[in-house]
């Protein structure tokens, strides 16, 4: 177990996210006047430790400092409270309340879309908390159903959002410094993707975005990667899917707006939801029906939405596409990711969206320093590559050199013996693998949080967004089994072994073979009394063998004297 300052010792974490790993911890004695709750020991909480790559910066420790106020300020019943800050050496930690109970994503991915009741009635405690935050000058700035954790209490689930303040922690000027924001891309806001001025309107759209993904289990925009996903929060129009009821829908298309001036503010937000939802329920009366209907009515946008100081590029309209492009499928639900801007037009990153394939990103990588162009980029040469483009183009050179090929182990120099055979036809490389097995969801009844209405009858099965087919390196080959250890040989039958002989072995046997037989046909039957006159057979070998000799000596001698 690790001290957090003296008062706090770190017990298991609980998760990790891109700023930081949350710890269950548990109190080691009453915190001091600077904390907003003292807290009791033994008492359990909640602690974020923030990366180091936060920690290390001393602009984000005094932003850190500054922000105390604001963040131990922020009591909502709707916000998960923060109770103290430690900042201690290289170690900056937000103690929280420790909430008991799933995020609302894993709960959406166990559970599967909310009915359009449950999900307006949810809606409207967060919208309750934005508005709370904004009028506090707040702006939460990475709103996603990961962010939100749903308490369990009295049976009943709670909302409450969280990571209130990081984003802005995160949004230091040491971080700005290299042009990069914190966000999610299916959450983004599209003037954050521009790099524009930011206003609490990009958490209406955040809570547009979770809405319609509460209802339908995915978010409106989806693409391979993070850079097409910010192309559609730019240039796409959210499709309606048809189990949306009217009401809702204006309300998700108000929140949605492009221009942020025409998102309604969070009280009216807030106010519409439940009024769509007291509308659109079973038990609805005419009046409330046509309260939901004239809904649009009541989404007025807030005549002075409170805004986010220091945003990075905000004075240059022309950043657009900001993205680490998780390049590969891309998931909607990464984590919060520190994106980079890019400089030029729109248009000039078309070329770019096809991105490299590297893969799974860590969705938790900090992009690393892009060089500083002109200040606001207006005096760019439209003719030079942005430094995004470069670095992309970069990344796609090294790819290719590295690109992962079946190799026909016949083929390959390390493994081919010197020998002529005719050249092989060059091995096709092997098929991309198939694409993973989805995951089986969870069956049977839906349930919903008490307290937002029914489950839906046929409750749609969240399932991953499709992911578009890509280049996936080949499998693997199958690796070999070990090699056995080789048996022993197998011994010969005969066990004589005469060293040099070969196959010499066969004819000498053969010869013994021939003189034992030789010598029973000699024995056994008359031969020996026709030819040898009675002379044993090794007798009458003898002899034969003499008078072979002496034969062939006189050939011999007779061959020299006639020469
Ligand atoms: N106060 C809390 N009480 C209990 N669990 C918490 C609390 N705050 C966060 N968690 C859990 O800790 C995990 C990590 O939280 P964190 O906020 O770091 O991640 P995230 O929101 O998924 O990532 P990101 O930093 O990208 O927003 C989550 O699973 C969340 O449910």
């Amino acid at each position: 177990m690790r001290p957090v300052g003296s008062k706090y010792l770190l017990e298991e974490p609980l998760g990790r996210g891109a700023t930081g790993t949350v710890w269950r911890a548990r109190q080691r004695e009453t915190a001091g006047a600077e904390a907003a709750v003292a807290g009791q020991p033994g008492e359990t909480v909640a602690i974020k430790v923030l990366k180091e790559e936060l920690a290390g910066d001393p602009d984000i420790v005094m932003r850190f400092l500054r922000e105390r106020a604001v963040l131990l300020r922020l009591t909502h019943p709707n916000i998960v409270r923060v109770r103290d800050l430690v900042v201690e050496g290289d170690l900056l930690a937000l103690v929280m309340d420790l909430v008991d109970g799933p995020d609302l994503h894993r709960y959406l991915r166990e559970n599967g879309p909310f009915t359009p009741v449950a999900a307006s009635l949810l809606t409207a405690q967060i919208a309750d908390a934005l508005a709370a935050s904004h009028a506090d000058g707040v702006v939460h700035r990475d709103l996603k159903p990961a962010n939100v954790l749903l308490q369990q209490y009295d049976g009943r689930m709670h909302p409450m959002l969280t990571d209130f303040g990081i984003a802005r922690l995160a949004d230091s000027p040491g971080l700005t410094r290299t042009h990069e924001f914190v966000g999610t891309p299916a959450y983004i806001a599209p003037e954050s993707a521009e790099g524009r001025p930011q206003t609490s309107a990009v958490d209406i759209y955040g809570a547009g975005i979770l809405l319609y993904e509460l209802v339908t289990g995915r978010p409106p925009f989806s693409g391979g990667t993070a850079l097409e996903v910010l192309h559609q929060h730019l240039s796409a129009e959210p499709r309606r899917p048809s189990t949306v009821p009217d009401p809702l829908w204006t309300v998700i298309e108000r929140c949605l707006r492009k221009s942020p001036e025409q998102r309604p503010s969070a009280e009216n937000l807030a106010r519409g939801l439940r009024v769509v939802a007291e509308g659109i329920g079973v038990h609805a009366n005419a009046a409330q029906i046509a309260a939901a209907e004239g809904v649009g009515a009541l989404l007025a946008p807030d005549p002075a939405p409170a805004a986010v100081p220091g945003v990075p590029g905000a004075a240059d309209p022309t950043q657009v596409l900001p993205t680490n492009a998780p390049q590969g499928a891309y998931d909607p639900n990464a984590a919060t990711s520190f994106l980079p801007h890019t400089g030029g037009p729109v248009g000039a990153a078309d070329p770019t969206a096809v991105l490299p394939n590297t893969g799974a990103a860590d969705p938790t990588a900090v992009m690393p320093p892009m060089p500083q162009g002109p200040p606001g980029g207006q005096g760019q040469q439209p003719e030079q590559p942005h430094p995004w483009q470069s670095q992309l183009r970069a990344a796609r050179d090294r790819n290719e050199q590295t690109q992962i090929q079946y190799l026909d182990p016949d083929a390959d120099p390390l493994r081919r013996r010197p020998q002529r055979q005719a050249a092989r036809p060059q091995q096709q490389p092997r098929q991309a693998p198939q694409a993973r097995p989805q995951r089986p969801q969870p069956r049977g009844q839906q349930q919903a949080p008490a307290g937002y209405g029914h489950p839906q009858q046929q409750p749609q099965q969240y399932a991953p967004q499709q992911q578009p087919q890509r280049y996936a390196p080949p499998a693997p080959e199958p690796q070999r089994p070990a090699r056995e250890p080789r048996a022993p040989r197998q011994r010969s039958a005969n066990p004589m072994k005469i060293p040099g002989l070969g196959c010499l072995k066969g004819c000498l046997f053969t010869i013994v073979i021939l003189i034992i037989a030789s010598w029973l046909i000699y024995e056994l039957t008359p031969l020996h009394t026709w030819i040898g006159h009675g002379k044993g057979y090794w007798h009458q070998v003898k002899d034969l063998v003499g008078s072979v000799s002496h034969l062939v000596k006189k050939l011999g001698s007779s061959s020299g004297s006639g020469n």
